[in-house]
């Protein structure tokens, strides 16, 4: 088990991650999810002890990283498949790793053959495609044959089947009992990999659910309905009525209306008595992609001029996700398991609580509650709301 508690990352004036406190369980592929620049890999990075938190603390197993007794063996991670001596064979920067942990050989041929480089293996890791180079790093991070293993981005470079392969893999390791932390900034690659999801913004924790959760929370069901084009009054009649009846119209780009909180029906209703004409009434499902989308889109870095996302700037029928928070933004109403900050989430176990890789039931007590972030250190993304945070 991965348990992070009040985990703050600065880099100068920049606050990369702000007051992460999460739990990654045994026995599932837990997502870790957020867009460019929101603090994954640094997360990552604080939990391999690679980064120390500017405060907070994280632990693998209970223990600190630099604690860990025989660490190559506890904890695997691909962080940076570049990370390679491109001179050296597949095989002989494997061989490396090994020896330095004490990994016998024939592990090597071993995970080799797991992630499909058998036949490579004898040749120099710099003529390798970025697959290669995805599928050497799982390797090597399968080597010690952890029970804790992070993925930052595994995906990234493979084409289709080796996407089927790594999203098997992770599920495979999940299901011997294994941590599987990993992560990604597709909402679409999570849903089908992860059973739970932590998602960031920012630096800051957003929602800690399950996938399952997730879905049934965002799969929100809405109608779409357009009225003869050419006839704005037509539209506008049935705006008012919809909302009279409880309706949440909103435009849509297309010039039809994205109604919720009615049934179909019951807008079919609506519009003949009110003699509005329809030229569609249609059933839809906002997509998973859309609902993370919405919920980091006050939280994204990097943003085109022409952005496809401008259209999920406005306000959703019925305001903000359900419990979303923007970093600096709206505060909305909490979502089961996610944290707002200032908000008392899980704390690091108790004496007495969980051995290192006990799992913990959710919500489980013998938790302290969390001490709020430092006097001294205000939320940096308190200043977000007017400009730019960074
Ligand atoms: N060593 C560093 N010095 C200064 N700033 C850093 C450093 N490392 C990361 N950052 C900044 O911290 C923020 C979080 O970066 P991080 O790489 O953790 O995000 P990420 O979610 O992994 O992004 P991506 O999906 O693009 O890999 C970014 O704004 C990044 O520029």
């Amino acid at each position: 088990m991965i348990e992070a508690y009040g985990l703050t990352k600065r880099y100068g004036a920049k606050t990369a991650v702000y007051n992460l406190t999460f739990q990654v369980r045994p026995g599932a592929v837990t997502g870790f999810l957020g867009p460019n620049g929101s603090g994954k890999s640094t997360t990552m990075r604080m939990i391999l002890g690679l980064d120390t938190p500017t405060s907070g603390q994280v632990t693998v197993g209970g223990h600190a990283f630099k604690g860990l007794p025989n660490a190559p063996r506890q904890v695997g991670a691909l962080l940076d498949a570049k990370a390679v001596h491109g001179g050296r064979s597949a095989r002989n920067h494997l061989l490396s790793l090994a020896q330095l942990s004490g990994i016998p050989t024939r592990r090597v041929d071993e995970v080799l053959g797991v992630v499909g480089l058998q036949e490579v293996g004898k040749k120099r890791s710099k003529g390798f495609s970025l697959g290669m180079g995805q599928r050497l790093g799982i390797a090597a991070a399968l080597l010690g044959d952890p029970q804790v293993l992070l993925f930052d981005e595994p995906v990234n470079g493979l084409d289709p089947e080796g996407i089927l392969w790594v999203r098997n893999l992770m599920k495979r390791l999940a299901s011997e009992g294994r941590t599987v932390f990993v992560s990604s900034h597709l909402m679409s690659e999570m849903a089908q990999t992860a059973d739970h999801l932590i998602v960031i913004g920012r630096g800051q924790l957003m929602a800690d659910m399950s996938v399952n959760e997730f879905i049934t929370r965002n799969s929100v069901g809405f109608a779409r309905v357009r009225t003869p084009e050419g006839e704005p009054e037509q539209q506008e009649k049935l705006t008012a009525v919809l909302q009279e009846a409880g309706g949440q119209p909103q435009p849509e780009g297309d010039g039809a209306l994205r109604v919720t909180g009615l049934p179909l029906p019951h807008i079919s209703d609506l519009a003949h008595h009110a003699g509005v004409r329809l030229w569609e009434l249609s059933p839809h499902q906002a997509s998973l992609e859309e609902a993370y989308m919405r919920m980091t889109q006050g939280s994204v870095d990097y943003r085109s001029t022409v952005d496809e996302r401008a259209g999920l700037q406005q306000q959703m029928p019925g305001g903000p996700l359900p419990g979303q928070q923007m970093p600096g933004g709206l505060p909305g109403t909490p979502m089961p398991g996610q944290h707002m900050p200032g908000a008392p989430v899980p704390g690091p176990p108790m004496p007495g609580g969980p051995v290192p890789g006990q799992q913990m039931p959710a919500q489980q007590g013998g938790w302290a509650p969390p001490p709020p972030p430092p006097q001294d250190a205000p939320n940096p993304y308190a200043r977000a709301e007017g400009g730019d945070a960074r």
